[in-house]
């Protein structure tokens, strides 16, 4: 039998059943390799470990609240401030709105207390942390400035001072980072509009033919800012955070339909940020050396790229992976529970307990305290 009596269409099929990476086009491959350097961290970090019992434990208790709560892709269009077409978005707006969050995803942080740290008011309502962006953007879509369409980003008429206006806070402390967010989104627009042949958010997704392995690669080729990598132990490390968070937006918001269709979605990792090892942590599945616990506790900055960040982060993407492993192997039916699904509620979870805390109250969420 020679290769061309192989029927294209049943090696399609092979490949969208069992995830096979079909030929790289363009020399990209649907391997983003986070896992893999997130083991290697794992096996080579010193003040963070990972505890199996506490694993274990959180597994059932994540997995039964995520059942109760029917967790699932529409959890992500409930967020009353996430973009859906029903506000007469069509798909491609849809698609860059979100490419517009996760190119902006990143660093909320305040020092300040609630009352004076960065926040957007917006219909009447306060909003902190990653939801102020998404009240930002949406307030500016409102007020009729495309903040959500790359073309504008190099606009001449899109100044720092349109920005500012975008982003204006409703204290003193104006948005973490705004000179940086300035130049990802017109460096982002210089590589969608002036490079040639034009490309878009969309042929980018037509490039990656539904792989959200490929689509990773792709953002993290064209886009530096997506290049979430570090160095450990004398080893390159991806963690792509926000490259990954994007394909995972889109497939939520999408519900897995048109552009939100990755027959490989199950290839992402959890999306290493500050929130969710922060819960890890309270979980009981990670656990610090002495020298960084008292470094959290006493909250001192950990810079990026230090070697206790690092090890934080590829734990945490490791951690996720033993609990859904973990998951699948007390419960073989939930095939449908993906390292995307487990990290959106954990984020979720993490928010909640905060509000609780802030409200007053120890919300009783099921898990470990
Ligand atoms: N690992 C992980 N990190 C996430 C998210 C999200 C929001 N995703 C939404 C979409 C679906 C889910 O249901 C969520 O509602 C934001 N972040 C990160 O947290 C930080 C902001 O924290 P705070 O300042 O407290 O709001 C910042 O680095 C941001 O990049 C997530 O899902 N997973």
């Amino acid at each position: 039998m020679s290769d061309d009596d192989v029927d294209p269409e049943l090696v399609e099929l092979l490949r969208q059943r069992f995830g096979l990476s079909g030929p790289a086009q363009d020399g990209i491959s649907s391997d983003t390799g986070v896992l893999k350097d997130a083991e290697y961290i794992y096996n080579n970090a010193i003040d963070v470990s990972i505890d199996m019992y506490g694993t274990k434990a959180a597994a059932e208790s994540i997995h039964e609240a995520m059942l109760q709560r029917a967790y699932s892709t529409h959890t992500w269009s409930e967020h009353e401030l996430h973009p859906t077409k029903s506000q007469g978005l069509s798909d491609v707006d849809l698609v860059n709105f979100v490419f517009t969050i996760d190119l902006l995803n990143f660093s909320f942080w305040s020092e300040l207390p609630d009352s004076e740290r960065f926040q957007v008011e917006y219909k009447g309502k306060r909003y902190t942390g990653y939801k102020s962006l998404l009240a930002c953007l949406q307030r500016a879509l409102d007020e009729g400035i495309p903040a959500t369409t790359p073309r504008f980003w190099v606009d001449k008429s899109c100044s720092d001072e349109t920005w500012k206006h975008v982003f204006r806070s409703a204290t003193e402390e104006e948005i973490p980072l705004l000179a940086q967010r300035i130049a990802i989104l017109r460096e982002s627009g210089q590589v969608l509009h002036q490079s040639s042949p034009d490309l878009s958010v969309v042929r980018l997704l037509e490039k990656a033919e539904q792989s959200a392995g490929k689509l990773v690669n792709l953002l993290v080729k064209y886009f530096p800012s997506f290049r979430d990598e570090a160095r450990f132990e004398g080893r390159k490390v991806r963690l792509y955070k926000r490259a990954q968070i994007f394909v995972a937006d889109l497939w939520a918001a999408f519900n897995a339909t048109g552009y939100g269709i990755f027959h490989d979605i199950g290839h992402l990792t959890m999306f290493a940020d500050y929130r969710v090892p922060q819960l890890l942590r309270s979980l009981g599945v990670l656990s610090c050396s002495p020298p960084l616990e008292y470094t959290i506790r006493d909250k001192k900055q950990i810079a990026s790229g230090q070697s206790w960040e690092v090890q934080l982060r590829g734990c945490s993407i490791w951690a996720v992976e033993l609990i859904r492993r973990e998951i699948l192997k007390q419960h073989p039916d939930a095939a449908g529970v993906n390292a995307v699904l487990i990290d959106f509620f954990l984020y979720d979870l993490a928010k909640e307990r905060e509000a609780a805390v802030r409200e007053g109250h120890s919300g009783v969420d099921g898990l470990p305290a």
